[in-house]
């Protein structure tokens, strides 16, 4: 089938749409690739969570697949809102996950626990703000935005005696190596956004363009994303709301499912662990317990 992918123009999001793009492609399908502009691409000197709105990086890449540019849009899926648009459009499917942690990035500095009192730390998302502070509470949290490769430049330019980003988006780009030290963030101190390392392949609703992009999905993955959208989904937050949960497949196949978000200025951390067959309802279930 001749078929093309909306995304946004950044080097991250590329190396999504081209990855797709090569799986499409062995499938036997003709695939090209139109970029998109977006409204979190252009705003850049405000912190997203300020900037608000569902689906900052979506709705223009959206438009594209409305007018009929393209017919398929691939997304970081922790920046795929749990409710968009299903009247025109379907999440097709969800290809196996990337690393899902958050990376400790610094210069100077070997490990998180290493950093000296009252160091510098850019993040501007408030789920690793909200994490770091219960981790240390001594360490100084400035705002850090941009494309992942913007944020790495900004570490090197000084700014900060560490950053915190998503482990998979570095390690698409291969710029772990690029900076001095890198920890990989345990998920007991720092647990990962909702999708966090998992893409979302969007669709328009024609059974031929599902069809076309459903060998892709990962079923796994899908579960654990399924249980971490709906669980955030059920306590009507989003993707920039202080909420971090992690859904994981165990060796037996039992699923363990941990959460932490802020109540009342405090943050709260629960973990479950819940046989396979309960899969469905887990993420809502779970939810329930931080109401
Ligand atoms: N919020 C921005 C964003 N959206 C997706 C990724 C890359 C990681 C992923 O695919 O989950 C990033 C960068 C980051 O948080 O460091």
């Amino acid at each position: 089938m001749k078929l093309t992918i909306a995304t946004r123009g950044s080097k991250l999001a590329l190396w999504q749409a081209e990855w797709v793009k090569s799986k499409l492609e062995k499938l036997g399908h003709e695939i090209d690739l139109k970029i998109v502009t977006t409204t979190g691409d252009k705003i850049l000197d405000k912190p997203l969570a300020e900037i608000g709105g569902k689906g900052l990086f979506i709705k223009e890449v959206e438009e594209a697949l409305l007018k009929g540019d393209a017919q398929i849009a691939v997304h970081s899926l922790k920046d795929f809102p749990t409710q968009y648009e299903t009247d025109h459009f379907t999440l097709a499917a969800i290809p196996v996950r990337e690393a899902v942690e958050d990376v400790f990035l610094s210069e100077n500095f070997e490990t998180l626990a290493e950093l000296p009192h009252n160091a510098v730390v850019g993040t501007s998302s408030i789920r690793r703000a909200m994490q770091l502070k219960a981790f240390r509470d001594d360490l100084v949290i400035t705002d850090l935005r941009g494309n992942v490769d913007t944020r790495i430049n900004k570490l090197k330019d000084g700014k900060y005696d560490a950053i915190i980003l998503a482990h998979a988006g570095v390690k698409r780009l291969g710029l772990l190596k690029s900076v001095k030290y890198f920890e990989v963030l345990d998920t007991d101190i720092m647990i990962p956004a909702m999708g966090q390392g998992a893409l979302g392949i969007e669709t328009i609703n024609d059974p031929k363009v599902i069809e076309a992009v459903k060998p892709l999905n990962d079923f796994r993955t899908q579960i654990c994303v399924t249980i971490e959208r709906d669980f955030v989904d059920t306590l009507n937050l989003g993707c920039h709301a202080p909420v971090g949960v992690y859904a994981k497949i165990m060796a037996d196949d039992s699923i363990k499912i941990k959460a932490a978000l802020l109540k009342d200025d405090k943050m709260i951390k629960k973990e479950v662990v819940i046989s396979f067959d309960e899969w469905e309802n887990a993420g809502k279930e779970f939810a329930k317990e931080f109401m």
